[in-house]
């Protein structure tokens, strides 16, 4: 299969750990014997420590959101080190060159594109734009609950959601430079428009990416 991988930029940049991302480039290795794997990478920490300074300039967020562009590039090019020769060594900054550089059966990996969404409908339109059978979206909770987790003790974690009904529940979600919780709507519209299959899950443990190749985990977002 052609699977694309998003990976929070929270997953990574959680302790600036290189262990971190060589357990992911092993699983990554892993995955690619069978499968065409692309990669995405988010901004985490860094990325929103960064938008803050120039916001704080009076920058605007397009110009916050190219800020985290290149912060998402940063971080892919650290993946990409983890990875060694078996990744593509230049980072794609637009999805056609995505998929010329995957013609060189490397493994490509990218971060942000342009401003205004998240690194999460860079993972959906380049799962449309090459074709891919599925898109992997290793965040930092279980899944998709019906509030935030993180705010609610009752929230409830859903298994399975259709790309409407998952619109509605982040609908008021922030959108500014750096936010974009959870999911972003662009990515929500692409999934739709194209019926991409989706899972959300726990990237926490990077071994969680390998599960969704074999049974449920996560959420799926359903067509
Ligand atoms: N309905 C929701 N379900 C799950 N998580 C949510 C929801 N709404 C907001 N969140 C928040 O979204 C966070 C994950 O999104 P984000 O911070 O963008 O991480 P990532 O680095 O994976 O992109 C979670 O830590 C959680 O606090
Ligand atoms: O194609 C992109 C990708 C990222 N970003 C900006 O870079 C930030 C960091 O990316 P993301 O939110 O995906 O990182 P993560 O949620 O994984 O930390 C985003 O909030 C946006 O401000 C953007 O403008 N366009």
């Amino acid at each position: 299969m052609r699977i694309v991988i998003t990976i929070g930029g929270s997953i990574l940049l959680k302790e600036y750990d290189a262990k971190k991302f060589e357990a992911y480039a092993e699983v990554i290795k892993d995955m690619n014997k069978e499968h065409e794997i692309f990669i995405v990478v988010g901004g985490g920490r860094p990325a929103r420590d960064y938008i803050s300074v120039v916001r704080d300039m009076g920058e605007s967020e397009s110009i916050c959101d190219e800020i985290g562009i290149q912060v998402t590039r940063i971080n892919a090019r650290l993946l990409q080190c983890a990875l060694k020769d078996v990744a593509y060594p230049g980072i794609p900054t637009n999805f056609q060159q995505a998929l010329e550089y995957s013609s060189t059966n490397k493994i490509v990996i990218m971060g942000g594109t342009e401003p205004a969404h998240s690194t999460d409908a860079v993972g959906s339109i380049l799962a449309e734009y090459v074709d891919a059978d599925m898109v992997i979206n290793a965040t930092s909770v279980d899944g998709l609950y019906d509030k935030d987790p993180n705010k609610y003790d009752d929230a409830k974690m859903i298994k399975e959601v259709t790309a409407d009904e998952l619109m509605n529940i982040v609908s008021s979600n922030e959108t500014k430079a750096g936010t974009y919780e959870f999911i972003d709507k662009t990515a929500i519209e692409i999934i739709k428009r194209s019926a991409i299959k989706t899972v959300i899950l726990n990237g926490n443990d990077p071994e969680n990416v390998k599960v969704a190749l074999e049974k449920p985990i996560g959420t799926l977002i359903k067509n």
